[in-house]
C-alpha cells in the first residue's frame, strides 16, 4: 500500500556540513590484521582502491571480506596494520572517516520500528546534510522501488527490501568512499540495476567504491578491479574483465583453492 507522497521539508545550508565528496579519496590498507580472541579474521591484507573506480572484494565464506569492510567503515578496530580512508588514518580519525564513508553492512543496521523515511531523516540530521538531500533521498527511494513503503516500519520488510534500503542509506549523502557489503544478496533485478546506477553515479563524481560479494558475475559487471581474498589474506588483484565468462570463472576458482 502506498503511503502517499513523501513529505517535503525546508532544508537550508548547515554550517560545518561536510561537502558532498572529496576528489581523490581512496582506500589504502597495509598489512591489516584483525583478531577476535583466538580467531584471526584478517591475517595481513594489503590493498588499494582508487577514486573513481569500483573494486570488488571476492572470496569464500570466512575469507575476511566483511571484517575488512567493517574496519574501513570504522566500526571494527584493526588489531594492527595501517588503514587509510580518504587519506585519513582510521584508527586516529575514526569519526572523520565515518563522515567520508557510506557503509551498507552485510547484516543489520536497520531499526525495525522506524520507517525508511525516518531512517533517512535521522541520517540527514546526524550528517547535517545541506540543501537538496531530501530530493536525493526521494529519488533514491523511487529508484529502489521503496517510495511506496517509505512510511512503513521496516520490521515487515523482506530481506531484499532491507538490502535495498541499506544501499539507499549508504548512498544518500554522496560519500567519498562507498562501501557496499553484499548489496545484491537476495535482491531482485530492479534492485540490482538500481545498485549498479548508485555505483556508476558514485564513480562519476570521483568516489571510491568497494563492493563485497559472492556473486562474481555481478561483481565483474559493476566493478573495474577485483581483489580476491583467501583465508584472511589477499591473493590477487585483477582487472574485472579477467573474471568474465567461463575463463574468468575458472581463473576465480583457481584462486580460491
Ligand atoms: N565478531 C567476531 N567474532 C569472532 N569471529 C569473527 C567475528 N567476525 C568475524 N569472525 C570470523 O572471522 C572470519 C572472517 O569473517 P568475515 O565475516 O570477515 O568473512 P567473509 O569473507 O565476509 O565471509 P562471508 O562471505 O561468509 O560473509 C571468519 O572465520 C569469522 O568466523
Amino acid at each position: 500500500m502506498s503511503a502517499g507522497p513523501l513529505p517535503t521539508a525546508p532544508s537550508g545550508p548547515v554550517p560545518g556540513a561536510p561537502g558532498p565528496s572529496t576528489t581523490g579519496a581512496a582506500v589504502e590498507v597495509h598489512d591489516l590484521h584483525v583478531r577476535f580472541g583466538a580467531v584471526e579474521a584478517v591475517g595481513g591484507i594489503s590493498l588499494t582502491a582508487t577514486a573513481g573506480r569500483a573494486t570488488a572484494l571476492l572470496g569464500r565464506n570466512g575469507a575476511g571480506k566483511s571484517t575488512t569492510m567493517r574496519v574501513l567503515a570504522g566500526v571494527v578496530p584493526a588489531t594492527s596494520g595501517d588503514v587509510r580512508v580518504g587519506g585519513l588514518d582510521v584508527r586516529r580519525e575514526r569519526l572523520a572517516v565515518q563522515r567520508l564513508v557510506g557503509y551498507c553492512p552485510d547484516v543489520g543496521g536497520l531499526v525495525p520500528r522506524a520507517t525508511p523515511w525516518e531512517h533517512l531523516q535521522l541520517a540527514g540530521r546526524l550528517r547535517r546534510l545541506g540543501p537538496g538531500w531530501e530530493d536525493r533521498a526521494r529519488d533514491l527511494l523511487e529508484r529502489f522501488e521503496l517510495g511506496g513503503v517509505a512510511h512503513r516500519t521496516t520490521s515487515g520488510f523482506s530481506h531484499g527490501m532491507g538490502r535495498r534500503l541499506s544501499v539507499v542509506l549508504a548512498a544518500v549523502h554522496e560519500p567519498s568512499v562507498l562501501l557496499l557489503d553484499e548489496p545484491f544478496d537476495g535482491v531482485d533485478p530492479i534492485g540490482v540495476e538500481a545498485t549498479f546506477d548508485v555505483v556508476a553515479d558514485a564513480r562519476a563524481r570521483g568516489a571510491c567504491v568497494l563492493v563485497s560479494t559472492h556473486l562474481r558475475e555481478l561483481a565483474v559487471e559493476v566493478c573495474t578491479e577485483v581483489a580476491v581474498l583467501r583465508a584472511g589474506a589477499r591473493v590477487a588483484t585483477l582487472p574485472a574483465a579477467r573474471m568474465l565468462g567461463e575463463d574468468g570463472a575458472r581463473e576465480y576458482r583457481s584462486l580460491l583453492d
